[in-house]
């Protein structure tokens, strides 16, 4: 049996990163991935400027006591006169510093009449004054290629200016059901059928890592049904992701289906509870991997194994996402002679070390315990485990995204 680390690793690599680029609007760049680094055009802010209501003077000019007459009033977006000695600008949050000014004074610490200001609480020399090319330096890097982008980024980048951008295209992923007693929800199950859970819950997974669900398509158990789906995934998608019908049973179609589209098929097992059956194939270049039918076996293959290989053919720069230390809170007592997954649920606790419960289930074919898991506690292979034992957790918000 394979071990789930050379599992995981053999995995992540077995796509090819994107060498296409294309371009995008940054209104329309949330979830792409940045194909080149990008380097700061302005310096962020672009001119001295005022973090405060208030007003402008040299520390200098302060003393107790002493009013300065008001020289002008600026507001943002305006381009304020040179200060003069012994005089003080009205400005507002925002405000481009006057040349020659060096402090703000907030306006609650002052008070304005007939256009003279005295200052009541003593100014900090610099005080309250936002420095040209504090947040962000011209020819800085603002972000590295193979980022991917949420609101923080996109953030940097239009304070940047930038309005359009190089990222890689989205990942094309098909996706593969297959099995005669499956029902797609909102139809009427016949007897003996259960709905088929794991296609809409694949095409959620692999949508909220940002790819592209190209298709996702249901096989019967016939071999004729079984190749034609695949015919047309392995066309028009990068990557295939079958689901069941890869392990023992007489009815396992998927196997016959990918060798006949030429490809060798690499069974696995991999030394894991839930997700012991998964396999790997290449047909024109393109991965397919196959999960397990058992749907939580399915959502931790995928979660554990898969996301790794979609974030590097997504070009991204970070494939595997972080494992923290997490403290067992069960009366259970675990041991198993497969890594073991628990789905578990975390709280944080006092001492900065979160703790997890497992759900009571924990069957491969417990949907239930999805929605109530926050992640996945790793349970060494034949090691008594009980509570209190710290155990690594993937913790699904990082694993997932
Ligand atoms: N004799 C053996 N039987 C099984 C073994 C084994 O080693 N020897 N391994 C077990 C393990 S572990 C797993 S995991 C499953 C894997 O089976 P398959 O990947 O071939 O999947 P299926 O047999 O097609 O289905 C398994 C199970 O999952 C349900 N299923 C399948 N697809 C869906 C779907 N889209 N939505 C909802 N539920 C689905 C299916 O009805 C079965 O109950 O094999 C064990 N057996
Ligand atoms: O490996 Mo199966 O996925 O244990 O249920």
């Amino acid at each position: 049996m394979l071990d789930f680390d050379t599992a995981q690793a053999r995995l992540a690599q077995a796509g090819k990163a994107p060498t296409h680029t294309e371009k995008c609007p940054l209104h329309l760049a949330a979830g792409r991935v940045l194909a080149h680094a990008v380097t700061a055009r302005l310096d962020l802010p672009p001119a001295d400027n005022s973090a405060m209501d208030g007003y402008a003077i040299r520390y200098a000019d302060y003393q107790p006591g002493r009013r300065l007459p008001i020289q002008e009033r600026c507001y943002a977006g305006q381009r304020p006169q040179p200060l003069r000695e012994g005089q003080a600008t009205r400005l507002f949050t925002g405000s481009v510093m006057p040349e020659g000014a060096d402090t703000v004074v907030m306006q609650e610490d002052c008070t304005e009449a007939d256009d003279m200001l005295e200052i009541r609480e003593a100014p900090k020399a610099g005080s309250h004054v936002r420095k040209r090319g504090e947040d962000m330096q011209q020819g800085g890097t603002v972000l590295e290629a193979g980022t991917v982008l949420g609101a923080a980024q996109i953030a940097a980048l239009a304070a940047q200016g930038v309005g359009q951008l190089e990222v890689f295209p989205r990942l094309r992923v098909g996706i593969l059901t297959t099995g005669d007693e499956l029902v797609f929800p909102g139809r009427e199950l016949a007897p003996a059928q259960i709905y088929n859970s794991n296609g809409p819950m694949l095409a959620s997974l692999v949508d909220g890592l940002g790819a592209q669900v190209l298709h996702v398509l249901h096989a019967v158990d016939t071999d004729v049904s079984v190749r034609k789906a695949f015919k047309m995934l392995i066309k028009d998608c990068d990557l295939v992701l079958t689901v069941g019908g890869v392990s023992v049973g007489e009815k396992d179609l998927v196997k016959p289906a990918i060798e006949q589209a030429g490809a060798t098929l690499d069974l696995w097992r991999v030394c894991m509870k839930p997700g012991k059956p998964v396999a790997l194939a290449h047909a024109r270049n393109k991965p397919i991997v196959c999960l397990p039918g058992n749907p939580v076996s399915a959502y931790t293959v995928f979660t554990l194994l898969v996301t790794p290989l979609i974030r590097a053919m997504q070009g991204r720069a970070a494939i595997l996402p972080p494992v923290r230390q997490a403290r067992l809170r069960s009366d259970r007592v675990f041991r198993e002679s497969r890594e073991e997954f628990l789905r578990v649920r975390a709280q944080e606790s006092e001492t900065g070390v979160a703790e997890v419960t497992p759900y009571g289930n924990q069957g491969s074919g417990v949907v239930s315990s999805l929605p109530w898991a926050t992640g996945f506690a790793r349970v060494p292979v034949n090691t008594d485990v009980r509570d209190g034992d710290l155990l690594r957790y993937y913790d699904c918000r990082h694993w997932l995204a």
